[in-house]
């Protein structure tokens, strides 16, 4: 697919899928704004795409999604930086049974503002281009996964906002905005390291996680 001229926003862009996202929309020729909370690592990421990419493919923006102004204000960044938004990836994501209502924040509120924001800032009725808007759910959106009820509880949130927005006859009309919900099983990324006080049981993580072929 060719996506020169196109600019992407995608949340949680400095590691793991987010990254993979990225670099994908960049070596298709889309420019991307990398937002994340870990500016060290959204740093050094940035700057590999850009040594790839050029120096104008890419930027990190700091932005902790769980904090509305930060979420609005990175929408005006890409904007003032590349002029248009095309293609928005609502990425960013933890799996924290302990931190919850932050996990609900994180997964499901800053999902719901982003889309909010994309469609102000894309929609063909606004003054955009039209384009698409990815939300990355899981497949625990799908399923139930006893071990994290609270992660499950918010990515069939993200699903079930997503294919409301999408239904939405006036979004069908005259956004020209696609809206998409991503469900991947299991990636090898930093969120199956489950941490200590995840609240995750680490008894029947590792066995669920084996299940699907992965050992850690
Ligand atoms: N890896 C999997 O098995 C898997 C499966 C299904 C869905 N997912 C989903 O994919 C998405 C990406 O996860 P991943 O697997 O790449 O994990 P990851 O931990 O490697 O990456 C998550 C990224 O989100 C960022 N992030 C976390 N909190 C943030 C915040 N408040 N503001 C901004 N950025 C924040 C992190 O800094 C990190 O860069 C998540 O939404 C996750 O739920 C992952
Ligand atoms: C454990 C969730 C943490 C986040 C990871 C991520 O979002 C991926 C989740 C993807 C799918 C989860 C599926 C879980 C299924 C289980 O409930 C169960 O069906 C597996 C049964 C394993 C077995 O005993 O055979």
């Amino acid at each position: 697919m060719n996506l020169s001229g196109k600019v992407a926003l995608v949340t949680g862009a400095a590691q793991g899928l987010g990254k993979a996202f990225s670099e994908s929309l960049l070596s298709q020729g889309a420019k991307v704004c990398l937002a994340d909370v870990k500016v060290q690592q959204g740093k050094t990421t940035a700057a590999e795409f850009q040594k790839t990419f050029g120096n104008d493919s890419a930027f990190f923006e700091k932005c902790d999604v769980s904090i509305a102004d930060d979420v609005t204000n990175v929408f005006k960044k890409v904007k003032s930086k590349y002029g248009q938004i095309d293609i928005l990836v609502n990425n960013a994501g933890i799996a924290n049974e302990t931190h919850w209502r932050k996990m609900v924040d994180i997964n499901l509120v800053s999902v719901i503002q982003g889309t909010q924001l994309g469609i102000e800032y894309m929609s063909k009725e606004y003054g955009g281009n039209g384009g698409v808007i990815i939300n990355v759910s899981s497949s625990a959106g799908l399923v139930p996964v006893f071990i994290t009820p609270v992660y499950c509880a918010v990515k069939f949130g993200v699903v079930g906002f997503t294919r409301s927005v999408a239904v939405n006859p006036r979004n069908r009309s005259t956004s020209g905005i696609r809206f998409c919900c991503l469900c991947p099983a299991f990636t090898d990324t930093d969120i199956i390291k489950f941490k200590k006080d995840s609240g995750i049981n680490m008894k029947y993580a590792p066995k669920i996680l084996k299940s699907v072929g992965i050992n850690k």
